[in-house]
């Protein structure tokens, strides 16, 4: 039996709400085989971003080599990679290969607000990924520093899908996370713009989101969906695993990935705290 299959080049969160973790988990319930090539361990957890140790440039194609060779990704999706020594692999190897259907998560900063990418790698970011991407997710934040715009209503969002939209080949997707008062998402793509609305779930636990939104679209990816399904599937799970209400962790926890998975186990596991 045959199955798609999906890569995610990222780092690695130990907690295992964001990054590979999520990614993985994310595959894995939307039906893809899922794959990972690990840019960077990270020491974090629900508060915060301890530590980071990076892999080499070396090792990292090493991975990326032992999976191109192999299972050929049905999609790739891209997240935290720190440094430029890393930009430069990941790109030269995505072209050396022509991978298809490239999600990039142009991940900055953590839900926590530390930062996950030195300041020298965001312009080979810009310069070397994003133009090899079918559709780059940036949060509000991202999409203010990649498009120098401020954004402070739906409108602005609109002017800075346009400005990205206009720059790089692929499609943009602005993620609304960040807006408080919906979680609305605007797609601009072949000089559309197309708006995902979704509402707001009263859950303070978002950690991982990001990564989980754009593993999800390259899963829809990999199966054949078309960019707007694939965007529109990836919302619907996204709002049943943020509406699932896990609650793990003291800070800001992790979703229920799982959440429409027939488990294996049959007893009840989940439990309210005394
Ligand atoms: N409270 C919420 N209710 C419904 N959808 C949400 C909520 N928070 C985020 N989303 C959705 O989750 C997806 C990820 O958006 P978000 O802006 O949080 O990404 P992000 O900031 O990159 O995530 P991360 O916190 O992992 O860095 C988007 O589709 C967004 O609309
Ligand atoms: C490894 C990793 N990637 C991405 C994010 C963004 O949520 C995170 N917190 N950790």
């Amino acid at each position: 039996m045959k199955r798609k299959s999906v890569l995610t080049i990222a780092g690695s969160d130990c907690s295992g709400g964001a990054g590979i973790q999520a990614d993985l988990k994310t595959m894995l319930a939307n039906g893809v085989y899922g794959m990972s090539a690990v840019t960077a361990l990270t020491a974090q957890n629900t508060t915060g971003v301890y530590g980071i140790m990076e892999s080499t440039p070396e090792f990292l194609r090493n991975q990326l080599e032992c999976i191109f060779q192999d299972i050929f990704p049905d999609a790739v999706k891209i997240g935290m990679v720190s440094s430029v020594l890393l930009i430069e692999v990941i790109a030269d190897e995505l072209v050396k290969w022509k991978a298809e259907n490239i999600v990039v998560d142009p991940v900055m900063v953590a839900t926590s607000g530390s930062s996950l990418l030195q300041d020298e790698a965001k312009e080979a970011l810009e310069s070397k990924l994003l133009p090899l991407a079918a559709v780059i997710t940036p949060n509000i934040p991202e999409a203010e520093v990649l498009s120098g715009i401020q954004i402070d209503s739906p409108k602005k969002m609109e002017e800075a899908a346009s400005i990205l939209g206009t720059r790089y080949p692929g499609a943009v997707l602005i993620k609304g996370g960040h807006d408080m008062n919906d979680a609305n998402d605007l797609l601009f793509w072949r000089g559309k713009m197309i708006w995902f609305r979704g509402e707001r779930i009263d859950n303070p636990n978002t950690h991982g989101t990001g990564c989980t939104l754009s593993s999800a679209i390259a899963s829809n990816l990999a199966k054949g969906y078309g960019m707007e399904k694939s965007i529109e599937r990836a919302k619907q799970y996204i709002s049943g695993a943020l509406g699932a209400g896990l609650d793990l962790g003291k800070g800001s926890g992790p979703m229920d990935h799982g959440y429409a998975l027939p488990a294996f186990e049959t007893k009840d596991v989940s439990y309210e705290e005394e």
